[in-house]
């Protein structure tokens, strides 16, 4: 793959820090990895860059385009914005701050706090983000951390404490460091944007790349006006756009464009490959049309393999019904309790059970994202060969469960032995005894078409997409509210429909039905989605002729 012009130019740029506004499918994973290549080969051994994406998937896939032909990790930090909190800022200089703590730290949500300590945590519900915390609150942190609990909800205000108050910790990450990445800058909070610029202030050269008409992540404090701040910020922050989509066909690109601005300058386009579909009747109906549908669309577009076509919906509600109805070989990808856990043990074996399915995923870059494998070579040799044994047992017929969980614990204690977890051991217990649950882990194979919520796609492509919810009520969602009609998410819901039909290279068919199901597991009549009326659309798309 050639470079664009434009791409060159942002991986060419070393003259300071850098903000690039990207739209979908401009390569943004591909510049952030170009330029990581240049820097890394130029610093010392013992210093690194910061890489911060959004999951675990993203960040994975980055150091494999990065890593991929042999290049030196060095002392780099490849992961999410809580990975880097907890490993480099809490709970190193935590212990500094606060003293060490009694037991292992677990990271648990404030709803699964124990009843003795809800009363004093009241006020973490509340926080909306910006706060600036009371010596109370601090002291109730502070008591928290020494009995070895953090809470979910209060990492980000807890890491930005830590940096304000520990030279140490600003010292460490001035000397390890020389840049610090962050990918999809546009669902950053507020205290990720004050890290960052703090982290830049201190001497670091800092790379935010987002795109603000793909936020959707606004309902847990996330917003594009961070993104959109920095690009203000004339004076410390070179401003590049990223503009090309080299993912999808212009017809998709032109409706993507005109969804969020009726006068947008479109491409040339010879065809559409946009289409609508309305199905009669409700979720299971639109399970039949897709049977027979796919195979004809991916016959017309030359979808070679199946896991290449996406079947996106806004909800599980939707997803589980379509799960259950459609015949064709397909993997829904859906949440397992260990995925709502986020202590680091459960975070531990959620990544290796995708490892150990998935042949794509390497078993060292998993292993470096826990230890400095230079520094203690032993033991990452000793993990490795655990995790391949491990491999071994899961792919067997019927594992020996308690066997298997032996295997997941002395990976974990060799890799973070404070986080001492019984819950997330219950938790993957429950995995390994239900054949359902654990093959959620599997990727799909290629024989099988994917289904996934809208904001699991995020960052994903694929062939065709087929985008279901274009009900009236579902997406955009709606609400009465004293009488009156309300959209309470609009921006959102605009934004997570264009992540929806930009995922696509060739074709998207956007779906709606004559009924549908709402939360209460009530048939509705379905009406087409607010999004489907907008004139300038009305054009650009054509209606599906399966
Ligand atoms: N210079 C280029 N020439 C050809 N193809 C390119 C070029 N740059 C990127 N692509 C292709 O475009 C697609 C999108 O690239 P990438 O995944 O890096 O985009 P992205 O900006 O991260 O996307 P999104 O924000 O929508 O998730 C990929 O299939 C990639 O291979």
């Amino acid at each position: 793959m050639k470079a664009t012009d434009q791409q060159q130019k942002i991986i060419n740029y070393e003259s300071g820090s850098l903000v690039i506004i990207a739209n979908p499918g401009s390569g943004k994973t591909y510049v952030i990895s170009e330029k990581i290549k240049l820097i890394l080969p130029r610093i010392m051994e013992f210093k690194g860059v910061i890489a911060i994406s959004y999951t675990n998937k993203a960040s994975n896939e980055l150091k494999q385009r990065c890593f991929k032909d042999g290049l030196d990790p060095k002392g780099s930090f490849f992961g999410t914005i809580d990975k880097f909190y907890l490993r480099e800022i809490i709970l190193p200089f935590g212990k500094m701050l606060f003293g060490i703590p009694y037991n292992d730290i677990s990271v648990i949500k404030l709803k699964d706090i124990d009843e003795e300590r809800q009363e004093e945590c009241l006020w973490i519900a509340d926080l909306a983000g910006g706060e600036t915390l009371s010596k109370t609150q601090i002291k109730i942190l502070k008591k928290l951390f020494l009995g070895g609990i953090l809470v979910l909800e209060t990492i980000s205000l807890l890491a930005l404490y830590v940096f304000d108050h520990s030279i140490a910790c600003r010292h460490y990450l001035k000397a390890r460091y020389t840049h610090i990445f962050i990918d999809e800058y546009q669902d950053c909070g507020l205290e990720q944007h004050q890290i960052f610029l703090q982290i830049k202030n201190l001497g670091l050269t800092a790379i935010a790349v987002g795109d603000a008409n793909q936020s959707i992540f606004q309902f847990s404090g996330k917003s594009s006006e961070f993104l959109i701040d920095l690009g203000k910020r004339k004076t410390e922050f070179k401003l590049f756009p990223l503009d090309f989509n080299h993912r999808c066909h212009p017809s998709i690109v032109n409706y993507s464009l005109l969804l969020l601005n009726s006068e947008a300058e479109l491409l040339q386009s010879k065809e559409i490959c946009v289409f609508e579909k309305q199905v009669v009747g409700k979720e299971d109906q639109i399970a039949s049309w897709l049977n027979t549908a796919i195979p004809s669309i991916s016959k017309q577009f030359a979808v070679a393999e199946m896991h290449k076509i996406a079947i996106l919906v806004k909800n599980g509600r939707t997803g589980s019904i379509i799960n259950q109805n459609l015949s064709l070989a397909h993997k829904y990808f859906e949440n397992t309790p260990l995925d709502e856990d986020f202590t680091m043990w459960s975070g531990i074996f959620r990544d290796l059970l995708n490892l150990c399915f998935d042949r794509t995923l390497s078993r060292t870059s998993f292993v470096e994202s826990f230890i400095d494998t230079n520094a203690n070579r032993k033991t990452a040799i000793a993990v490795l060969q655990l995790i391949k044994e491990l491999e071994v047992g899961l792919n067997i017929k019927s594992p020996a469960v308690d066997e298997l969980i032996k295997q997941f614990i002395a990976i974990a204690i060799a890799l973070h032995p404070a986080g001492t977890n019984k819950r997330s051991i219950e938790l993957l217990r429950d995995i390994l005894a239900t054949p359902i649950m654990l093959d959620v882990y599997r990727p799909a194979q290629s024989t099988e078409v994917q289904i996934m919520t809208l904001h699991k796609s995020k960052g994903l492509e694929f062939d065709a997409v087929f985008h279901l919810d274009l009900c009236e009520w579902i997406l955009p969602q709606k609400a009465i509210n004293s009488g009156k009609t309300e959209f309470p998410d609009l921006t959102q819901d605009v934004n997570l429909h264009y992540v929806g039909i930009t995922r696509a290279k060739k074709c998207c068919v956007l779906i709606h039905s004559t009924k549908r199901t709402n939360f209460k597991m009530e048939i509705k009549p379905g009406n087409p989605s607010e999004f489907l009326q907008f004139d300038a659309l009305a054009d650009k798309r054509t209606i599906s002729p399966h």
